[in-house]
């Protein structure tokens, strides 16, 4: 580490100082000396160029048409950064610095800032328009990245031109993943406020600008992710690289290339196969899971990292696609029109993850639904009609309300099919030809909804330089507007949102002029708003306009036709070829709580399908292990508490007075004959039970934590408290006494344990 400016004596780099001698701002920085030889070096470029350090130079910005070509240019540009500039403009707030984005050439294509800083740097033209290139501006940020292609600190007196000594500034260039320099993401502030973490903030805004950008240009491609160390897989630090089908390695993101150490030339000229010893069939089979685990790959030089490879088209149409390679034969299956090498189709795979039908994925988050799908019996509502009541009641109240103007509110737990109920909705309804624009509340950052829901003028924004946009609710006019994770809306909005939806206007922001709405309005929800309210997360008053009718889409556990959706599901995933599940597979799907819904039943067939190609079954060998797992100890569970349910209907046969007693034997009768656990419409048959048994490690069914084989069991419970009570004894008998043991399988305190004894010694 170098304090020190002194330059090889008669080099040019003393003929340079001997007019410059010092940079005493920078200097107390303490900069390393590759960072010193750098702005040196610089320096000289400038010289040679005839720069003036004293002279104002020439401050003027592209005229309003040449800027709005450049914005033009760069709109893809400007859309992946703006989300990460404001981010990135939240962490320095306080600082009084800007956010800058500038084109490949060095010109200003938007800024964000504070207003005192921001009329001060107006003056050295750091607005939009304005070109920081080193040839025009001397050493600076932007225009030496730009040259030296990687992030640059410059620093008060290292800025070439002394109009411009106020200012620190850090740049980062954004790279697309072919290495070509798209633009350079800088923050200016003036020097006073130097902080070190800038340009560490600059570099992690700037890798996010690229992965981002890559992953929009793969995303029809396998993409690697992996790192050496396997919790940096999934963050800024993870290295990306994009994967042809035939094996070569097409794009990466910097993370790659610093790990690989290769250049991304250098890279293009590998395949899978000969930098990492793999193809893309063993991978697609490895992580066709959506469980599975990252993949220990060591490189063609002896680099070892952890692998995880993502690929978003549906699985099975690569291993359709793969097959076909193999085996030259002709495909089956509904994507039997793609060629192998042929160009994926984006919106039937993004219907097709979304579990939609084909074709009715326009866009990312706005689309004309219905205007794509057909209407057959298996569109609209009428396709989610699959045998449970709770759900065919929900879709009649639906029907009832449906072009009546009421607002429809959505609750259930996430993955239940709350977006497809809502699609189905507008589809149904005499708006299906017109826009269907979904907004996830919950994705967008507080400090977007706002701007993103309502739309803003140019210039709306204290600082902001960017073009108006529309909102989504004025995309959504005529059609229909979904308001997913609605109790995410931040509650400075709710009120601003309550008002457009009564007076049916929305003002842009920074606008004055109000434009007229007609939305149909469908919001979702898994939380419960009613509690909100009372905690004043959520206004009441919005909570009764979005309620016109409420309906609670019931999680996959409670719902009775679990079987009918896995048939729909197999046969849409698979076609007329559908296979059947196993009777074991059955038992364990029946007895899983499926905490992710229907999205989990759908990933887990989809996988299955895919292992189970060609076969006419689906056994418990085309499910992956975690899930196996998971679902035989539910299994176990329920056939414990079967148990427990017969052990019980017994004993208040032996203890209740004789009317109570041949109820109770019903009771026992029909756990036995319709092979359900009363009161519950998951549990376990009896059948389930002695079939399953040989699933046990020990070979006998397990009792529920707490109950012995044989143990008495006690009379019959009148209440809650009484069941409660009971609970505990029997835990704390088959403790032998143990109060901590008992407290630990029951899930409760000690202390609990011993209130609740003491208080019903009598009982
Ligand atoms: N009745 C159904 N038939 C077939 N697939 C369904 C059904 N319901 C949901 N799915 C599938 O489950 C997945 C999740 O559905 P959806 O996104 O609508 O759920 P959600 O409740 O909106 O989830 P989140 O709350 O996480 O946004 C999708 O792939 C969808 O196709």
């Amino acid at each position: 580490m170098s304090t020190s400016y002194l330059p090889p004596i008669g080099s040019a780099r003393a003929r340079l100082q001997a007019e410059e001698p010092r940079r005493p701002i920078a200097t107390a920085l303490q900069l390393p000396e590759e960072h010193v030889e750098r702005i040196d070096q610089s320096h000289e470029r400038c010289q040679a160029l005839g720069l003036s350090r004293i002279e104002r130079p020439d401050f003027s910005p592209l005229g309003r048409t040449d800027l709005s070509v450049a914005r033009e240019r760069n709109h893809r540009l400007y859309t992946h950064a703006a989300p990460v500039m404001e981010m990135l403009h939240d962490q320095i707030v306080e600082s009084q610095s800007m956010v800058v984005l500038t084109d490949a050439t060095g010109v200003i294509l938007h800024s964000i800032g504070v207003d005192d800083f921001l009329s001060r740097a107006n003056k050295v033209a750091l607005a939009p328009g304005a070109n920081w290139s080193e040839q025009y501006k001397g050493t600076n940020a932007v225009g030496t990245a730009l040259i030296e292609e990687r992030p640059v600190l410059v620093h008060a007196d290292e800025h070439y031109l002394h109009a411009n000594h106020f200012l620190t500034c850090s740049a980062a260039p954004i790279l697309d993943p072919r290495g070509n320099i798209l633009g350079v993401l800088d923050v200016s502030g003036d020097h006073r406020g130097y902080h070190q973490h800038t340009m560490g903030l600059v570099k992690m805004s700037a890798r996010m600008i690229e992965n981002h950008w890559l992953t929009d240009d793969y995303r029809n491609v396998m993409r690697l992710h992996f790192h050496s160390r396997v919790e940096f897989i999934g963050t800024l630090m993870e290295g990306i690289v994009a994967v042809s089908q035939d094996g070569k390695l097409v794009g990466a993101n910097r993370g790659a290339l610093e790990q690989l150490g290769l250049s991304g030339a250098a890279l293009r000229m590998h395949t899978l196969s000969t930098l990492f010893g793999t193809t893309v069939a063993a991978l697609v089979d490895r992580f066709r899971s959506p469980l599975a685990t990252p993949l220990p790959l060591e490189t063609n030089n002896g680099r070892q990292f952890h692998v995880y490879a993502r690929f978003n088209w549906p699985v099975w149409q690569s291993f359709d696609t793969m097959m076909r390679e193999q085996t030259g034969e002709a495909a089956t299956g509904p994507t039997a029109s793609t060629g192998p090498a042929g160009p994926i189709d984006l919106a039937a795979a993004a219907a097709a993850a979304a579990g939609l039908p084909a074709g009715s994925v326009a866009g990312a988050s706005s689309s004309a639904a219905g205007a794509a799908a057909g209407s057959g019996p298996r569109e609209g509502l009428p396709r989610l009609a699959t045998g449970d009541a709770q759900v065919g009641a929900l879709l009649d109240k639906i029907r009832r309300v449906i072009n009546r103007d009421i607002p429809i509110l959505v609750l259930g737990e996430t993955g239940t099919g709350k977006e497809l109920l809502a699609r189905a909705i507008h589809q149904d309804s005499d708006r299906a030809k017109q826009p269907f624009v979904a907004v996830n509340c919950a994705s967008i950052p507080d400090t977007l909804i706002e701007a993103e829901l309502f739309g803003y003028e140019e210039g709306a924004f204290t600082g902001a330089r960017r073009k108006g946009a529309v909102g989504k609710i004025v995309q959504a006019n005529g059609g229909t507007l979904f308001l997913d994770e609605i109790g995410d809306m931040p509650i400075a909005l709710q009120a601003h949102l309550l008002r457009v939806l009564q007076e049916r206007q929305v003002t842009p922001l920074g606008s004055a002029k109000s434009v007229a709405v007609d939305v149909m309005l469908v919001c979702a929800t898994h939380r419960n708003l009613r509690e909100m309210i009372e905690q004043k997360t959520f206004r009441e008053d919005l909570y009764y306009r979005l309620n016109g009718l409420a309906v609670r889409l019931p999680p996959l556990r409670e719902r009775s036709d679990l079987m009918p959706l896995v048939e729909r599901i197999l046969e849409r995933e698979c076609g007329r070829s559908a296979p059947t599940l196993s009777a074991e597979v059955m038992r364990l799907f029946q007895a899983y709580a499926w905490p992710g819904n229907v999205r989990q039943l759908f990933n887990v067939l989809r996988t299955a399908c895919v292992m189970a190609a060609g076969e006419r079954v689906i056994t418990r060998d085309h499910l992956s292990d975690d899930f196996i797992e998971d679902a035989r100890l539910a299994l176990e569970r329920r056939q414990a508490a079967l148990m427990v349910h017969t052990n019980l209907a017994h004993a208040n046969l032996a203890h209740a007075d004789p009317a109570d007693a041949s109820a109770a034997q019903a009771d026992v009768g029909q756990a036995g004959a319709f092979g359900r656990v009363p009161a519950t419409t998951n549990g376990p048959s009896m059948g389930e039970l002695a079939s399953t048994a040989s699933m046990q490690p020990a070979g006998q069914p397990s009792l529920p934590p707490g109950v012995a084989r044989g143990m008495p069991v006690e009379p019959t419970p009148r209440s809650l408290e009484d069941i409660e009570l009971m609970s505990i004894r029997t835990a704390v008998e088959a403790a032998g006494g143990n109060i901590s043991v008992a407290a630990k399988q029951l899930g409760i305190s000690r202390n609990t344990i011993y209130r609740k004894l003491r208080w019903n010694k009598s009982a």
